[in-house]
């Protein structure tokens, strides 16, 4: 069980504000974080993984300030930083490095219990068959699989995915949102995934935390979510089939993305 706790978290670049006055609470959920482009959706997640610091508000889990090089925290990013020519093991098992001296690494003198890990994250985002294979060989989807593994590997509390599924087409992008989400339930941790594709975050969303122009404009469990809150959110675009989605009245999740309304 591990609780994020944000609060009041203000960021400023000079006279831009990326984050105004921002708090919530998250614990063991799977939580999406929605906006348009440069809502502040990155700036929260690099205050949250300290990347950058807040201006002003703190970011706590389970009640310690999240300093340092907070191995507890898990990042994925949309491009994966993958070691291209190495195997997908051996790029897993880097995600055990904060654990590791620079030394033992070089020698790649991983204990068992690290190796292992690895294994077993890389059979939770199915690709266990596939370990030996050198990252630049595999698709998109799966070298992201691969990030997701790693990212197990540390062994972290929190996840953070900053648009883990932007450069993939629909389907490897569902695909690697049900491993993420998968991934999050097998090792119990509490995860924040940015998307700007709305239907597939409806579709894996528990929660739904909604930034526009730095500020919090809603923070609604599954099922509160509303194409009303939709359009607040995202002004001018309309969402193909997400209203009959939301409403339960198709199984299909929507295939198409946002469109813009022809004025
Ligand atoms: N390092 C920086 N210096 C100056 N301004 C910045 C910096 N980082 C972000 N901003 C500004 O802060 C605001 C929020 O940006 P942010 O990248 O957090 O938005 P976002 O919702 O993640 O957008 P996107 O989906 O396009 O990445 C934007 O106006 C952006 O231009």
């Amino acid at each position: 069980m591990s609780t994020l706790t944000v609060e009041n978290v203000t960021k400023t670049y000079g006279d831009v504000t990326a984050l105004e006055d921002v708090s919530f609470e998250i614990e063991d959920e799977f939580v999406v974080l929605l906006g348009e482009s440069g809502a502040g959706k990155s700036t929260l997640l690099r205050c949250i993984n300290g990347l950058t610091e807040p201006t002003t508000g703190t970011v706590t889990l389970d009640g310690e300030p999240l300093a340092g090089s907070r191995p507890s925290v898990g990042m994925i990013f949309q491009q994966h930083n993958l070691v291209e020519g190495v195997s997908a093991y051996l790029n897993a098992l880097t995600g055990s490095l904060e654990r590791t001296s620079l030394l033992e690494s070089i020698f790649q003198w991983h204990d068992r219990a690290d190796k292992r890990r690895a294994l077993e994250a890389l059979e939770t985002v199915g690709l266990l068959d596939e370990a030996h294979q050198r990252v630049s060989q595999m698709s998109g989807g799966q070298q992201q699989r691969v990030g997701i593994a790693r990212a197990l590997v540390q062994d972290p509390s929190l996840v953070l995915a900053d648009e883990p599924v932007a450069s993939l087409d629909p389907g490897s992008a569902e695909d690697v949102m049900g491993y993420l989400k998968k991934a999050a339930t097998v090792h119990e941790v509490t995860a924040l995934v940015s998307l700007h594709q709305v239907n597939i975050a409806a579709h894996f969303g528990e929660r739904f935390i909604g930034l526009r122009d730095g500020q919090l404009l809603f923070d609604v469990q599954q099922g509160e979510l509303t194409p009303a809150l939709i359009d607040e959110l995202y002004g001018d675009v309309e969402t193909v089939g997400l209203a009959e989605y939301l409403a339960r009245d198709s199984d299909e999740p929507p295939t198409q993305q946002r469109r813009r309304v022809e004025a």
